[in-house]
């Protein structure tokens, strides 16, 4: 549509400043974003739209910033329930003697209804619109994303062993084949498969995951190369590099998404950018698990496409993906020793753009382009601590950290109106928080 043939409109929102990411990662100043329905009509410089639109709802935000809804494609997010209940230990550690036991305890379908929706609203008071999330009863993450209208890939997760979602690879399998089945078809929820990591999946099932993805174009997601130990052991144990065995099973493809990537060799980025697979950044993480650190300016000059992910709030510990950006472009500076290695406008591509990328759905989200779904946040620069504004994503990326995310829509839908939540009742959310945190504690006391 094109702004002559425009007559009226859902919504028209008025913006200061505009991040539209394509076609290039410019800043435009006082435009209006065109709503019908689901998707962008035009974007139109504000005395064009005051001419050719007529809106039926105007938003006015004079002190904003409006960009596309962030992608966080990494998080376990019912692990929301777990925030700050083991700190400061190593992967392994965290994981083997404090994250399973309690998995092993908590988690119930309730636990995953509470977390997800806890998860949800801190996502969508920081920016994001769309997350991709590795966790147990995938099905219900599914049903919880899409009746509150809020963008997910989900990954039913795969492992050798048995654990409260299965009994092994070959239920998971078929649990997850149904899930595919059953969100196919829909706008919101891209389901998807996710064996854990290299060192909790055999052989036999990742080439099983690989021909489920081949047969249904779902994506595949996998922690690799998280730490040092994981890829010192499988050349002890396997004598191969975890990259190498994947690539040797033909899972490495433009459907697989690469969680971690901390340890990276030339052959490493070899396999990543002739495959086409993706890589998604989790710096936070990381750092605080001290596994390592993913050489991203690298991976970019290559031509890796690289996203960006929290992962869960009990490793990083919160869901703010404009603080993962922040921290991503940090500590690709000290990591290349170069303080352009990762601009904020890079951060900010890798926060929107590129995960829709490693999602395969860049034609219609990501950016802010007449044609695309109107997943769109817009932030408050008005505020002390982002004053005064001579680029205003340099102040999204080094000093906002998501506090000040006025309004989302998905689909067109208002998310978040004023900072306040449309579609979760979070007095009634924190209630059953609560609870949980009560029992959680009560457990650890004993
Ligand atoms: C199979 S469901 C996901 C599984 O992954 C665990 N997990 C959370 N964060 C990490 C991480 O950084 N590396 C490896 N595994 C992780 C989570 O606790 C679930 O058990
Ligand atoms: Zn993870």
């Amino acid at each position: 549509m094109t702004a002559d043939t425009i007559t009226a409109a859902d919504i028209r929102i008025n913006a200061r400043w505009l991040i539209p990411i394509e076609p290039s990662g410019a800043v435009l100043e006082h435009q209006a974003v065109i709503i019908q329905g689901t998707r962008i009509a035009a974007i139109l410089p504000i005395p064009d739209a005051d001419r050719e639109v007529h809106a039926r709802e105007v938003i006015d935000l004079p002190d904003h910033v409006v960009m596309p809804g962030l992608i966080n494609m990494h998080g376990h997010a019912a692990m929301s329930l777990f925030r700050g209940l083991a700190d400061d230990l190593p992967l392994m550690s965290w994981l083997n003697d404090h994250i399973w036991p309690a998995e092993g305890r908590f988690v119930s379908e309730q636990f995953i209804a509470d977390g997800t929706q806890l998860a949800m609203a801190e996502m969508l008071r920081t920016g994001t619109t769309t997350f991709s999330d590795m966790y147990f009863f995938p099905e219900i993450v599914a049903q919880i994303a899409h009746d509150s209208g809020m963008r997910a890939q989900v990954c039913f997760p795969l492992l050798d062993f048995p654990t409260v979602w299965g009994a092994g690879p070959e239920e998971y399998l078929s649990k997850g084949e149904a899930l595919i089945n059953t969100w196919k078809d829909s706008s919101y929820i891209m389901p998807a498969i996710g064996p854990h990591a290299p060192y909790t999946v055999s052989n036999a099932p990742l080439v099983e995951a690989r021909e489920l993805s081949e047969k249904t174009g779902a994506r595949l997601q996998i922690h690799l190369h998280e730490t040092a130990f994981e890829v010192a052991d499988a050349i002890e144990t396997r004598g191969q590099r975890p990259a190498e065995r994947l690539a040797a099973l033909g899972v490495l493809g433009t459907n697989t998404q690469c969680v971690h990537m901390t340890q990276v060799s030339d052959q490493d980025i070899s396999l990543l950018a002739d495959s086409g697979a993706h890589v998604i950044h989790c710096p936070e993480s990381n750092l605080k698990l001290a596994s390592g650190l993913c050489p991203a300016h690298r991976l970019w000059q290559e031509g890796v496409n690289l996203a960006l992910g929290t992962d869960g709030a009990a490793s990083n510990n919160d869901l703010d993906l404009f603080g993962e950006a922040r921290t991503a472009a940090m500590v690709a500076k000290a990591v290349a020793n170069d303080a352009s290695a990762l601009t904020a406008h890079q951060a900010l591509q890798m926060a929107t753009l590129n995960g829709a990328k490693a999602l395969g759905r860049d034609h219609e989200l990501g950016s802010l382009v007449a044609g695309k779904l109107a997943d769109i946040i817009a932030i408050d620069l008005s505020d002390p601590f982002i004053q005064p504004v001579y680029d205003p994503a340099s102040h999204l990326v080094y000093s906002n950290h998501g506090r000040a995310v006025s309004h989302s829509w998905i689909n067109g839908v208002p998310q978040v109106q004023d900072g306040r939540l449309t579609r979760i009742d979070v007095p009634d959310l924190m209630l059953r928080v609560e609870d949980w945190g009560g029992k959680i504690r009560a457990q650890q006391a004993s």
